[in-house]
């Protein structure tokens, strides 16, 4: 895909100079939050966000809430039942004795999950416990989560290279739709495993809607028009972690992020299909600092941990003097752009090409 603009824009974008560093495995700690079950201190962080709560959450789940509250710290109800005219406590009474005889950490991980499901309705989370890992559910295709004012959006299909299927557009418009408004300072997006993405799910050409090969593709221009201007119009810093290769439109996206990192183990394919290495991408601007595949989670999030402690809004506002003049006319390349794919989507070049991929492992 030809973006000749950002491909100017990109030309003109210089590697800047080292920052210092400190240690910030982020990743891991995702991993091993996951991995294990909720701590204490996981449990704690939990009760802090509830009363944070903007909105009320109903009364089911406060009744949840509390019971699961009593099961992780007293273990099953003990109490006598109240009467039946005590609604409320007879409610909550209830509401625990269901629980039964779950166990005091599994109960302790429920409440911890539920109170991260509510997580969209939490009050500005600058009132939450410096340090508190907040992780958005309700994604199926990434990973989001909020830790040190860093938002970071992980597409998480590694299996597929990361490939980036109809409702993962969808999803990472939401992404940063939410990180656009929430307490973090800046937006990290990368990819878990082994690629950043292979770009385009190219299956998604193959689900031909009733109106035809036609439809499809004026569905697909639409989408990426609105896709593309979310990263247009991103007010916080945007940074790419590019942890692996990098594919199609998440290469032509790279122009809109305000640095991106990569690996030495990342490669591009751009125009003309030709490979560029991370350091050939970097010398060319399309990348702002290459680092070795051995340091580069350590060295890239302690650089983005500093980044996430300089003023917020002076790096918003300076975000705003430097793209402004631009925005206008990225939109306008990226419509055009748009209105020319809708109509290459239709040509047997493409077709073959994405039949040639699929047939590959008799997808077809
Ligand atoms: C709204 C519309 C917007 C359109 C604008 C966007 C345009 C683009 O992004 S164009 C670029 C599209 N991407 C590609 O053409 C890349 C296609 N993939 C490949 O060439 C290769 O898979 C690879 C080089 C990325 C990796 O090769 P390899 O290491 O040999 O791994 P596999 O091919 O076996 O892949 C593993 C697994 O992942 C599936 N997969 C990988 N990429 C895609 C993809 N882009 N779309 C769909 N599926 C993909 C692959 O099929 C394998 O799946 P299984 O066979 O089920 O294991």
């Amino acid at each position: 895909m030809a973006m000749a603009y950002l491909a100017w824009r990109l030309a003109r974008r210089s590697c800047p100079s080292s920052l210092q560093v400190t240690s910030f495995p982020v990743v891991q700690l995702h991993m091993n939050r996951t991995a294990m079950r909720a701590s204490q201190k996981d449990f704690e962080n939990s009760m802090n966000q509830v009363k944070l709560l903007k909105k009320d959450p109903g009364n089911e789940v406060k009744l949840k809430l509390y019971a699961l509250y009593k099961q992780a710290t007293e273990g099953p109800c003990n109490m006598p039942k109240p009467g039946v005219f005590d609604l409320i406590n007879k409610a909550k009474w209830d509401a625990w004795n269901a629980l039964g005889s779950l166990p005091k950490e599994a109960a302790r991980q429920n409440y911890v999950d539920l109170v991260s499901s509510l997580s969209p309705s939490l009050e500005s989370s600058s009132q939450v416990e410096p340090g508190t890992d907040r992780k958005s559910t309700g994604f199926e295709t990434l990973v989001v989560t909020s830790e040190d004012g860093i938002t970071k959006i992980m597409f998480n299909r590694p299996k597929k290279k990361n490939a980036i299927n109809t409702e993962m557009y969808h999803e990472i418009m939401r992404a940063l739709k939410a990180a656009s408004k929430d307490d973090s300072i800046i937006t990290v997006l990368t990819g878990n495993g082994d690629y950043y993405s292979s770009g385009n799910d190219l299956t998604n050409f193959t689900d031909i809607p009733p109106g035809g090969v036609e439809e499809k593709a004026k569905n697909n221009a639409v989408l990426l028009r609105e896709f593309v201007g979310c990263f247009i119009d991103f007010p916080k810093p945007l940074i790419a972690v590019v942890n692996g290769p990098a594919v199609g439109i998440s290469v032509t996206l790279l122009g809109l992020f305000d640095a991106v990192y990569a690996s030495d183990r990342a490669t591009e394919m751009l125009i003309f299909g030709k490979k560029l290495t991370a350091g050939e991408a970097c010398a060319q601007g399309l990348v702002t600092e290459v680092f070795p595949d051995s340091t580069f989670q350590k060295e890239v999030w302690t650089r983005l941990k500093a980044f996430a402690k300089l003023p917020p809004n002076a790096l918003r506002i300076s975000k705003e003097v430097i793209r402004k003049r631009e925005r206008e006319k990225l939109h306008a390349v990226n419509a055009e752009e748009c209105n020319v794919l809708q109509g290459r989507w239709l040509s047997d070049e493409c077709t073959n090409a994405v039949v040639n991929f699929l047939s590959r492992k008799s997808k077809l």
